[in-house]
């Protein structure tokens, strides 16, 4: 096994991918001082695309493929993601060595004039760009305006401030990485609200074959938040999910058992189905794949047609 005598993170540029990395880094200078951690900064597709919403440009891993390519060249030897951005499969010679302690998975509703979702006037024009959020802001609300609002988080914020929505939807646990948990305004119910897979965790994608790197990332690594991602990536895999599709996952433990809620809905919020089932962690992969099989069969593979058609969009 070979000895590490450095460790090269690479990062996308975006201010939250730089932060996110900087606490890694951060957390690995503590543990292994001897250990010299830099980071390098890697353009990826996902990143240059501001224009358009990303759900129309499809193509999974917009914003891991060219970091991967450096990983599997041995000119980066790990990357941070947000997890939820991480595809459900990996390249065959890549791995995630470390899922870190997840932040609240929620989604916040971001608003300079009311307190909340209940509060909009109606048809008040509210941004996200994700189908998942906009199906479900139109379930619970029909009458808004959802428009899209693609960019950085920074960008997203400004953009409320300019007075373009009268709300954003955006993760709770960006606004908090970024110091900018004051502008949350309320946080979205997670059970109504059923995060993206993934939502507020962070992983650590490394090669598969880097035994002496998957040893020390261990360290980072919290069991309890991988069990609950481990169950929401099974359940978007196996129902085919992606951001193409409005479904979303989210897994807690509470008495030693995981509790995956889903749902999947209509992309004009119609049509939700959503169900919760309780596991043991160590079976977290089979209750995800169990909760997707369950759901598919009572309707949840005529919703999805929906999407494919790319029907009431
Ligand atoms: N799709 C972009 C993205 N990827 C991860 C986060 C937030 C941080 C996280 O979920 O860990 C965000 C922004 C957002 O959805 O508001």
């Amino acid at each position: 096994m070979r000895t590490i005598e450095q460790i090269t993170i690479g990062t996308r540029c975006s201010r939250l991918a730089v932060r996110q990395a900087e606490s890694v880094a951060a957390s690995l200078r503590l543990l292994f001082p001897q250990i010299p951690v830099t980071l390098k900064y890697i353009h990826t597709r996902g990143d240059k695309i501001v224009d358009r919403p990303l759900s129309a440009i499809g193509g999974k891993g917009l914003f891991t493929e060219e970091i991967e390519r450096e990983i599997l060249a041995g000119t980066i030897d790990l990357a941070v993601h947000s997890l939820k951005d991480v595809p459900a499969e990996l390249p065959v010679d890549l791995t995630l060595g470390a899922i870190t302690k997840r932040e609240p998975a929620q989604d916040a509703f971001v608003s300079c004039q009311y307190a909340s979702l209940a509060d909009l006037p109606q048809g008040a024009r509210v941004g996200t760009s994700s189908l998942r959020r906009k199906a479900q802001l139109l379930h619970v609300r029909p009458d808004l305006d959802v428009s899209d609002l693609r960019g950085n988080v920074d960008t997203r914020l400004r953009r409320l401030d300019a007075g373009e929505y009268a709300a954003i939807i955006l993760a709770a646990a960006g606004l908090t990485r970024l110091q900018l948990a004051d502008r949350i305004t309320a946080y979205l119910p997670a059970d109504e609200f059923i995060p993206a897979a993934g939502q507020g965790a962070l992983a650590l994608e490394t090669r598969a074959a880097d035994t002496a790197m998957l040893q020390l990332l261990e360290k980072l690594h919290d069991s309890e938040t991988a069990a609950c991602v481990t169950a929401e990536r099974s359940f978007s895999r196996h129902i085919g999910g992606s951001c193409q599709i409005p479904a979303g996952a989210y897994g807690t433990i509470q008495q030693n058992r995981l509790i995956l809620r889903a749902v999947i809905a209509s992309p004009d919020g119609r049509q939700s189905l959503c169900r919760s089932l309780a596991g043991a962690p160590a079976d977290a992969e089979e209750l995800g794949r169990h909760m997707a099989t369950q759901m598919l069969a009572e309707g949840g593979s005529a919703i999805l047609a929906l999407s494919a058609k790319g029907e009431n969009l």
